[in-house]
């Protein structure tokens, strides 16, 4: 028997359901195999595709590497994790879902703080001033240097942030923070705002897949079918 194409969701949260909304329309609903909880599926309707059931980061690492064939998960988080998206995963189509913007923010009273060139002048003061260079909080590693690069933002330091990044600034970790949002109500709270040219990446749920595995008809038949559902609204 052929090997099974393995098709990525995420585990849980709004994508999970969100992504299993479309592939139902699609006339692919996601059957889970055993209990409501386990984390592998069968998906009707096309013979020989398995579904298994990640976090959307690990599904962004699993398509560069080939050991899932197709997957949703974020555009975020795809820019991230894949190197200069090095061609071993295309994005096939945006689901329309799982929007947020990845943004640079920094602290509302940065009265004289508005772009990325005024954060540039403002770091350079402030190594003069503290000795140190200024913190940027974040888990989007990667995306933040290469946007830092591109608008000649020098002088500047990542502390990684694992969760609650917007909680940095007030917490003393970093004065400037790289995360998403979605509503802005949690960059309100944290009394921070978006650079008038802070916005990286409007990023939302995407089907990717892993370049090789196009050449597989059950792929492309997936491929299709979601595309369908999703020109139709
Ligand atoms: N309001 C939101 N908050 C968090 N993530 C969101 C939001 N809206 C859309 N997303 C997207 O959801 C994806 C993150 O999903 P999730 O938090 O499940 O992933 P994860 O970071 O891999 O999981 P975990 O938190 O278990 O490590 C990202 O692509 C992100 O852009
Ligand atoms: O702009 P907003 O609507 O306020 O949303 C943005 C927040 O939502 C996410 O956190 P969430 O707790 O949802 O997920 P996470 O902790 O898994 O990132 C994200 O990390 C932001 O903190």
């Amino acid at each position: 028997m052929a090997e099974p194409l393995i098709v990525a969701l995420p585990s849980k949260g709004r994508l999970m359901e969100q992504a299993a909304g479309v592939l139902e329309k699609a006339g692919l609903a996601v059957e889970r195999i055993g209990a409501a909880r386990t984390y592998q599926g069968r998906l009707n309707g096309v013979d020989g595709v398995e579904v298994a059931f990640l976090s959307a980061t690990e599904i962004a690492h699993m398509l560069r590497e080939g050991t899932v064939h197709l997957g949703v998960t974020g555009e975020d988080l795809l820019d991230e994790h894949i190197a200069d998206r090095d061609g071993a995963v295309d994005i096939l189509h945006h689901m329309g879902f799982g929007h947020a913007d990845v943004i640079v923010a920094v602290p509302q009273c940065w009265l004289d703080v508005a772009t990325m060139a005024d954060l540039d002048e403002v770091s350079v003061a402030f190594h003069a001033r503290h000795g140190r260079r200024v913190r940027v909080a974040t888990k989007y590693l990667n995306v933040t240097r290469r946007f830092f690069a591109e608008k000649g933002v020098r002088g500047y330091r990542i502390v990684e942030s694992l969760g609650a990044t917007e909680g940095a600034p007030a917490a003393g970790t970093a004065e400037v923070i790289v995360d998403i949002t979605s509503t802005g109500a949690t960059l309100k709270a944290n009394h921070l705002k978006i650079l008038d040219d802070g916005v990286i990446l409007r990023s939302q749920a995407v089907l990717a897949a892993n370049r090789a595995a196009l050449a597989d008809p059950r792929a492309t038949e997936i491929a299709r079918r979601v595309g369908e559902v999703l020109a139709a609204g």
